[in-house]
């Protein structure tokens, strides 16, 4: 499945989209065979909202992407975006997709591609447009056989957002790219969000999601395990880091995890980390004990709650 064949419209795309959620998943369940991948995902997503889909490998992230854009078709349960059914929604252009398996044709050149498919929609961006905001504007001339991993992924998403689709759907997105394309990459597609389209995407880069997201679905085994914004999320794991200084006779590890609060420590390089389920009756033992050196108290990561939301289940 290409970018370009799951963006194809009828031409009708309407300037604004219809009302309602651009996403609404009502209870779905799906298996590629007799087991169940997913169980019954409730989802509502909003025009505006930048969601990202976490979970472990296998947790059915792509699956959901899948079933969303009319790829699979659920087992039991509904599908819509934008109150039409995925075919529909993405004939009239107002759903793209970038996937991992997204292949560029080959021996075209990118202008030649990006001209074809501005030529499926009745309202697309220009060329300039397109090519400024998926900076691709030096590689109108190149063909995409030649193209490095990152330059191609710009094309993907010149290709997917030049109709000005409504939901933009995005499989990894950023999982070829180093850290300068990376961020390259979301600043485009920030600034596509902030004209109130949707954008939903997967990733296992956390600090992205951290970043970029408004909102974070987390799946683990095919179920919605957490819903909220990335600091909500971060708050569902009380665990906090004390960090401390510690001189070569001073306490070992096995000392620093019978203080009251504290789950774990490691002493490295001088520097003693508590993860604590108590940061504040770690860090008064601490004192008590006279061990308060250069201390730093540090809230739960989106990683830490992530692992510890997805280890029990
Ligand atoms: N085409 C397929 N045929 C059979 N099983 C599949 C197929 N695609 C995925 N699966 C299985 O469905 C489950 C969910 O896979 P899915 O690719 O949706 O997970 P994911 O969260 O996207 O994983 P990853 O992070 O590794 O991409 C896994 O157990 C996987 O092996």
């Amino acid at each position: 499945m290409t970018a370009t064949a799951l963006s194809r419209p009828d031409g009708a795309a309407p300037a604004d989209p219809p009302a309602g959620p651009a996403v609404r998943l009502h209870d779905v369940s799906f298996g590629y065979g007799r087991d169940p991948v997913v169980h019954g995902l409730d989802l509502r997503v909003e025009p505006g909202e930048v969601l990202a889909l976490l979970g472990p490998n296998g947790a059915g992230k792509s699956t959901t992407i899948g079933l969303l854009l009319g790829l699979l078709t659920p087992a039991a349960g509904r599908v819509s975006l934008f109150g039409l059914g995925p075919e529909q929604a993405v004939r009239r252009g107002l759903v793209a997709a970038m996937l991992q398996e997204n292949q560029l044709l080959p021996r075209a050149t990118v202008g030649e591609l990006l001209h074809f498919t501005r030529g499926l929609y009745r309202e697309p961006m220009s060329l300039d447009e397109v090519a400024g905001l998926a900076d691709v504007g030096d590689l109108l001339g190149r063909t995409t056989d030649g193209l490095s991993g990152g330059q191609a992924q710009r094309v993907r998403f010149a290709l997917a957002v030049v109709g000005r689709p409504s939901l933009l759907v995005l499989d990894e997105p950023t999982a070829a790219l180093d850290v300068r394309a990376r961020r390259e990459f979301w600043r485009a597609i920030d600034g596509y969000a902030a004209h109130g389209r949707a954008v939903l995407f997967a990733s296992h880069h956390l600090q992205e999601v951290d970043e970029h997201a408004g909102r974070v679905v987390m799946l683990a085994a095919g179920r919605i395990v957490a819903d909220g914004s990335p600091a909500q999320i971060r708050r569902t794991v009380a665990d906090r880091t004390v960090a401390v200084d510690v001189t070569r006779d001073g306490p070992d590890e096995a000392m620093l995890r019978t203080l009251p609060g504290v789950a774990s420590a490691t002493v490295a390089a001088g520097r003693a980390e508590l993860r604590c389920t108590d940061a504040d009756a770690a860090v008064t033992a601490l004192a008590e004990r006279g061990l308060l050196r250069n201390i730093e108290v540090g809230a739960g990561s989106l990683e830490d709650a992530f692992l510890s939301i997805t280890e029990v289940r």
